[in-house]
């Protein structure tokens, strides 16, 4: 059975709820912005490209919304709804960057119809849902020439067809091995405290047919020295223009581990997830989210109630210890500032 992330459908997004997975597929339709908004803050759609198109189709979905006729004031409106849905979740990129491509159609156009301004919204959130899917395939490509046949990859959290439109960034390589009769192999940290590894990664590509194995967060040390990985492969929700990679909780771990055990470090990034405008991995904001996502599983507490936590829903994994970007534009490896760049010209 095949599972969409996000479909646009009259009007209406919707969205697997991915809270739900992988013992429940249901969907959820965005009628609203507010729909939208609560879906990406609650993690019902997650994944930094998954959020930029939600968010693309939000502002879509605002603007056929807003019943207000004056233009001036839907433009004021439709601008106000923008910068709501900018809040929504803070480091993945990919938010205000769909929010701020909207905002340059709705700041850019010339007209005076508030017809002919849905229109022009609804056909660019549009273009950002098929743009997204070209560059995962893309990305996927890229990333197939730095690994070999039978080759076996650490994954953390999920960059997979579920964090995207489809394909994924960090699993396209998986779905694009297969399109070329190419067989690889799966490691999937099950991701602590969220669990998008086990709950997400796991349940979508034994679906697909990889060989996967699911692993807990804290037994990456030990098949690493046992040989069993040749790359780690992670997705990221925001790179800063000297490299430095804000990806899952987790990553960084990761990331150290594997340099230990000199194991590749690929970072597979969308360009709409680099953010040039800042320097390092110290200006990206980092979520916190609610201590009951590490005290409650399946509903249980599995601590006293009143235990302090913290529970930073991200870090930065710094620049020296990745191997290469891996966008769709090119592979980019250290100098990563001047690389980076390159592709943006
Ligand atoms: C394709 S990148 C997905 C990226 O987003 C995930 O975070 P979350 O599940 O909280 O949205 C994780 O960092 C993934 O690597």
């Amino acid at each position: 059975m095949e599972i969409k992330t996000l479909t646009w459908k009259e009007k209406e997004l919707v969205l697997v709820d991915q809270t739900k997975l992988p013992v429940d597929v249901e969907y959820v339709a965005c009628k609203t912005l507010e729909d939208v908004f609560v879906a990406i803050r609650d993690m019902i759609v997650r994944g930094a490209p998954a959020i930029g198109v939600s968010a693309a189709y939000g502002v879509a979905i605002a603007a056929y919304e807003i019943t207000t006729t004056e233009f001036d004031l839907y433009k004021t409106e439709l601008l106000s709804q923008c910068d709501y849905l900018n809040t929504a979740r803070p480091t993945a990129v990919n938010l205000s960057w769909a929010v701020e491509e909207m905002k340059a159609v709705i700041n850019g156009y010339e007209g005076q119809s508030v017809a002919e301004l849905k229109a022009l919204l609804e056909k660019r959130a549009i273009e950002i849902h098929e743009e997204d899917i070209m560059i995962n395939k893309t990305i996927g490509k890229n990333l197939l020439s730095l690994v070999k046949e039978d080759n076996t990859i650490l994954t953390h959290c999920n960059a997979g067809a579920l964090a995207t439109s489809e394909y994924g960034t960090a699993l396209s390589v998986f779905y694009v091995a297969q399109e070329e009769g190419v067989t690889l192999h799966a490691y999937a940290d099950e991701t602590r405290p969220r669990q998008q590894g086990a709950k997400l990664t796991a349940f979508e590509l034994y679906n697909a047919g990889v060989d996967v194995t699911l692993i807990t967060d804290n037994m990456a040390a030990e098949v690493m020295k046992e040989g069993k990985i040749d790359a780690v492969i992670v997705g990221c929700d925001r790179i800063a223009s000297n490299g430095d990679t804000a990806n899952k909780i987790g990553t960084m771990s990761v990331a150290i581990l594997a340099k230990h055990f000199n194991i590749p470090v690929y970072i597979a990034a969308p360009t709409p997830t680099i953010d040039m405008a800042i320097e390092s991995g110290k200006d990206i904001p980092i979520e916190e989210r609610d201590g009951e996502e590490i005290t409650i599983i399946n509903g249980e507490y599995v601590t006293a109630k009143g235990v302090k936590t913290y529970n930073p829903s991200f870090d930065v994994t710094p620049a020296e210890l990745i191997t290469a970007i891996v966008t769709e534009k090119g592979i980019v490896r250290a100098p990563f500032k001047e690389g980076l760049q390159a592709i943006f010209k």
